[in-house]
Formats: structure tokens, C-alpha cells, sequence
């Protein structure tokens, strides 16, 4: 089965900075792929691209064998959370869900059913009539992420989906991303988190617009282990000493 994001050689400048310079990867539908890296790694802008917000200098994308820029059925079937999600900090929770389900167009049986479905899952059922602005950080992320997966697309974009968010709203957000992967969604997500980027399926480094290495988590660590390397701590390695010593290694 073809893979559901394909990202190739992607290649992106922004005046003198190199935002990507042969960014390359793939996620599979039921994947939970993780892009970490430092600040202006690159992430961002390869999320954009993957959407079809960005102009590609070289490489190319695509979203269940199509490109997102060329518009049409492909956009309908992709979701997007950016790191700063706009919704209508007046209207409710309610509201805004009823807002983006007339965007998307849907029936409003199907509406019903799939808010009513989101807003216990989110478990933001219970503050519907809330506005938006009175939200907590985690309870608006939840909301956007609800907003984003109203129609139920079959591949998902997240840029730093729990910056600002409590750790236990943290970890409701990871617990309902596997949830939609084990159902089969593409999941693409950016974090600064090494311990977010050990619950993905596989994590791509990002440095300085390029891949530095690829795989499950787990096997990054053993292979870094392997090397001989001690942890920070004295003990074993863990994601963290891998990162900062692939990134401080490329500095
Ligand atoms: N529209 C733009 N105009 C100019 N420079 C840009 C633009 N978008 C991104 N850049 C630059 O490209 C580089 C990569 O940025 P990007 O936002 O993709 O990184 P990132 O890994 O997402 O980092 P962060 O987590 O800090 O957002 C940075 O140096 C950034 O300043």
C-alpha cells in the first residue's frame, strides 16, 4: 500500500535560512509519525508543505497519492491543527464545532452525531456552552483538535499540539491520537517533548532542514546505547541523550 504523506527531498529558502534542505520522509496510514527537532528545525515549515500551504523550492508532496497544492477531493481528506489554531473565542464550544461543521459542508445528522461523539471524547461535553475564550489552554487545544477531526479526515497534521497544555490534558490528547491511528489515520505531529516523541510509532531528527535519523524510538535509543554511550545521568541512554548528542554532534 502506497504510504499515506510522502514527503521527498523537500527543499524550501526563506532568504539566507535553509528552512529545508532535503527533507525526506514517509507515514503509512495507521502511523503515528513524530518530527522532533530544535526550534527552526524546519518542522513547521514541512508540516505547511505537506498541506500545501508552502512553496516548494525543489522535492515534491503527497497526501494519499495527490498533491495537496492541486486543491480538490485530497484537501477534504486531511486535517490540520497549526500551532496557532484560530477559533471564535466568543462563540461556545458548541459554537465553534457548528461553525466548522458547516464549513466542511456536513449533513446535520452526521454533525450530531459526530460532535456528540468528540465532546465526550475530549470530555468537553460538560463545558459546551462555554466560550471559547474561557477555555484553559488544554480545554482549547482539545476543542481545536475536535474541530480539526469533524470531518473525519484520514490523515492528520499537528504542529506542537500540547504546547501550553497540563500534563494530564497531555496525555488525554496522546491517548486519543492513538485512538484515531489505531483506526487507521495518518498522524503526523511536531513536538519539542522527547518523552512525546517516545510514544510515536516512528520519529524523524529534524536538523537544520534535513533528516539526521529515522526509526522507532526505541531502536534509536538501543543503537545509540550500542555505541557505548552513557546517559547523562551515568545510567542508560534515553531519547533525550540521543537528541542532544545528534544535534550537538551536527552543530
Ligand atoms: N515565512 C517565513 N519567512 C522567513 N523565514 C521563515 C518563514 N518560515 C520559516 N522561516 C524560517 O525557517 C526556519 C525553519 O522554521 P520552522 O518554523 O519550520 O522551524 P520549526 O522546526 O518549526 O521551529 P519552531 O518549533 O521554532 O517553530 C527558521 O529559521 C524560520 O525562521
Amino acid at each position: 500500500m502506497p504510504a499515506a504523506l510522502v514527503a521527498r527531498e523537500l527543499r524550501r529558502r526563506f532568504g539566507p535560512v535553509e528552512a529545508l534542505a532535503g527533507l525526506g520522509f514517509e507515514v503509512a496510514a495507521g502511523e503515528l509519525y513524530g518530527l522532533v527537532g530544535p526550534d527552526g528545525a524546519g518542522k513547521t515549515t514541512a508540516l505547511r508543505a505537506l498541506a500545501g500551504l508552502v512553496r516548494l523550492d525543489a522535492g515534491e508532496v503527497r497526501v494519499l497519492g495527490q498533491d495537496p497544492a492541486g486543491g480538490g477531493e485530497v484537501r477534504e481528506r486531511l486535517g490540520m491543527m497549526p500551532q496557532q489554531y484560530s477559533l471564535y473565542g466568543d462563540l461556545s464550544v458548541a459554537e465553534n464545532l457548528a461553525f466548522f461543521a458547516r464549513l466542511y459542508a456536513l449533513p446535520r445528522a452526521t454533525f450530531r452525531e459526530r460532535a456528540r461523539r468528540l465532546l465526550a471524547l475530549t470530555r468537553l461535553d460538560r463545558f459546551r456552552e462555554r466560550r471559547a475564550e474561557a477555555l484553559s489552554g488544554g480545554m482549547y487545544k482539545k476543542l481545536a483538535l475536535a474541530c480539526a477531526l469533524l470531518h473525519e479526515p484520514a490523515v492528520l497534521l499537528l504542529d506542537e499540539p500540547t504546547t501550553g497544555v497540563d500534563p494530564v490534558s497531555r496525555r488525554e490528547l496522546w491517548a486519543l491520537l492513538h485512538e484515531f491511528v489505531h483506526g487507521g489515520m495518518a498522524v503526523l505531529v511536531t513536538t519539542p517533548y522527547m518523552d512525546e516523541a517516545e510514544r510515536c510509532d516512528r520519529v524523524g531528527l529534524v536538523h537544520r532542514g534535513r533528516l539526521l535519523e529515522e526509526g522507532a524510538p526505541r531502536d534509536l535509543v538501543d543503537r545509540y546505547a550500542a555505541e557505548g554511550r552513557p546517559g547523562r545521568h551515568g545510567g542508560a541512554p534515553d531519547f533525550e541523550d540521543l537528541f542532544v548528542a545528534r544535534v550537538e554532534g551536527r552543530a
